[in-house]
């Protein structure tokens, strides 16, 4: 028999005070220790997915249809204190901005120590030398100095660094990293996603990893959901969606991606009849659709 999804997204509408739906009958699967990316232009809802999953949707966005089952159990069903509990315990993020995650008037040690202490109940000892040990793993040199720096005194990639280490540090079966290299240098992007990718194997972490960049894509994940206006147009695996993508949006965004193999190729920008194609699917995907608890 095979394990549980360690996420299990099915049907996800969530809407704004308006009506308007910013996520349409969102399904995906997780399975444990596995990388699925979400790729789509900006606004297509892929971080509002992540926030769906980390109980941290905007106040303004509710849900209105749809489960989300993390390691089999069922989110919605929880009282909101024993989900808040269960997703602590189990997730954790690598936020876009290494800066504005960081409080800039607190030392970075007892940042990330916080986290193991208050929510997973570690004592501070523990949660001290599991830092230290990560920060090492993440190739921090001087982790005994990190510890004691505030954010001001990192570089961009040493603070994504530092961020890193505390999402592994409590063992989460997910992480969610939204766009995690966005902020960085060119040259640290590269440093950094090899580092999660080397990190995410070594411990057997899945991730929902959330990313306009198709390049990023096909280095990292081994399942892939187009998104366009909060709908998911494809679900592959990453090897067949570039091999052959079958949503003729898949086909634009990759035309509208340089090539590393073929720098001077001109670019295509996403053609009107693929957009109208879209504009047509997402206007029968809300004719067809009712909330059920509304
Ligand atoms: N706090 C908010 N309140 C209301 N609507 C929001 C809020 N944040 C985002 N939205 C809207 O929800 C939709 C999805 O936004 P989301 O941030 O998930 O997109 P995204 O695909 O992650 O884009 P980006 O790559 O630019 O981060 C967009 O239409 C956006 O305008």
């Amino acid at each position: 028999m095979s394990a549980a999804p360690c996420l299990e997204i099915s049907n996800l509408s969530a809407t704004l005070p308006s009506g308007m739906r910013v996520l349409r009958s969102v399904s995906l699967k997780i399975a444990p220790g596995e990388v699925h990316a979400l790729v789509g232009e900006s606004g297509a809802g892929k971080s509002m997915i992540g926030k769906a999953v980390l109980g941290v949707l905007p106040t303004s966005v509710r849900i209105v249809e749809g489960d989300m089952l993390l390691e089999g159990t069922r989110l919605g069903a929880l009282s909101p204190k024993a989900r808040r509990a269960l997703i602590g315990a189990r997730t954790a993020l690598i936020p876009q901005d290494p800066l504005t995650a960081l409080n800039p008037s607190r030392r970075i040690g007892p940042q990330i120590t916080d986290r193991l202490i208050r929510i997973l109940g570690w004592s501070a000892s523990k949660a001290e030398s599991r830092i230290r040990r990560l920060l090492d793993e993440v190739q921090i040199r001087e982790p005994g100095r990190v510890v004691g720096c505030y954010p001001h005194e990192l570089s961009g990639g040493m603070r994504q660094r530092v961020l890193i280490a505390a999402a592994f540090a409590a063992e989460p079966r997910l992480i969610v990293a939204d766009e995690p290299t966005t902020a960085l240098d060119v040259t640290v992007q590269k440093q950094i996603l090899r580092l999660i990718a080397d990190l995410q194997r070594e411990h057997g972490t899945a991730i929902l990893f959330v990313t306009h960049d198709l390049g990023v894509v096909a280095k990292i994940s081994q399942k892939v959901s187009v998104l366009y206006a909060g709908m998911v147009v494809e679900e592959a695996d990453t090897t067949a969606l570039f091999a052959a993508p079958q949503h003729p949006y898949t086909r634009a965004l990759m035309a509208a991606t340089p090539r590393y193999t073929d720098p001077y190729a001109s670019l295509l920008p996403v053609d009107a009849a693929v957009l109208a194609g879209l504009a047509g699917e997402v206007a029968e995907a809300d004719r067809a659709w009712r909330p059920v608890h509304a």
